[in-house]
């Protein structure tokens, strides 16, 4: 089978996209594994394919790079949405669903503004804090975020006692810049190595920087491959809502690859 695909990347998270409208991708975790693997495939962080969805715009279906269906992906979301404008599906406004509920998002020439599902307070702990933005968000502050062995400590709390049993997490470490900028770099599951950005990840440290130092919308975050955005309203109920995440998505390039062959 022919398989058509693109490659796209926001701020370094790189995605397959696929095209599935015709729901005729083969879905399997090895194949899918195999596409996103560095040496054997095309190589991403993980692959989406953008199907129909009734009285939305589409579905955004998305695999981590170990093939597994994944939690929410805030840098796939946006860069499904530049796919989707791509492909001529919206102008400027979408809605669309993923596998937490329905985002909506708009598109220029320069960024994907995307709203995130609403959160609640995060969790703190003595050395760090927890928050669900649609995946698992471990946060640990540090004074140099170049200087910390992400892997290392990623991949030991990631499999730790407490997070392990529990499907794991993603982990992030977070330098204070200034006020209203952090400095993130983020282990991820699913890939089980850095990525040069993760969406959602981003977004768990801006709502815990809201709750440690009080800083209001936006808080802007430089990640190993770009600057991001966030937005956000803390509601008197304790949970964060309104929440956008800005930044760019990009095409790289398209293809085509004989599945069997892979
Ligand atoms: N890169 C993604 C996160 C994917 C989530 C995944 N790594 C998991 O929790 O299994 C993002 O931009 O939000």
């Amino acid at each position: 089978m022919l398989l058509n695909f693109y490659k796209y990347q926001g701020t370094g998270n790189d995605f397959i996209l696929i095209d599935d409208r015709t729901e005729s991708f083969p879905v399997s975790t090895q194949l899918v594994a195999r596409l996103c693997h560095r040496r054997f495939g095309i190589g991403a962080d993980g692959l989406i394919l953008l199907r129909n969805e009734p009285g939305y715009d589409f579905r955004m279906v998305y695999f981590n790079a170990d093939g597994a269906e994944g939690s929410m992906c805030g840098n796939g979301g946006r860069c499904t949405v530049r796919f989707a404008h791509d492909l001529g599906i919206f102008q400027e406004h979408t809605t669309f669903m993923a596998v937490d509920g329905v985002h909506e998002a708009t598109a220029n020439e320069h960024s994907i503004r995307l709203k995130m599902s609403p959160v609640g307070d995060s969790e703190q702990h003595e050395t760090y804090d927890f928050l669900d933005t649609g995946s698992p968000h471990y946060v640990a502050y540090v004074d140099d975020v170049d200087k910390t062995d992400v892997v290392t400590i990623g991949r030991a709390v990631r499999y730790g006692e407490t997070y392990g049993p529990r499907g794991g997490t993603n982990v992030n470490f977070v330098q204070v810049v200034s006020p209203n900028f952090l400095k993130v770099r983020t282990y991820e599951r699913g890939v089980e190595d850095e990525t040069y950005s993760c969406g959602t990840g981003v977004t768990a440290c801006a709502l815990s920087s809201h709750a440690h130092f009080g800083w209001e919308s936006p808080v802007d975050i430089a990640v190993v491959g770009g600057n991001l955005q966030v937005e956000f309203r803390k509601l008197e109920s304790g949970q964060f809502d309104d929440i956008y995440l800005i930044g760019p998505a990009v095409r790289v390039y398209e293809g085509t690859l004989e599945i069997e062959t892979i």
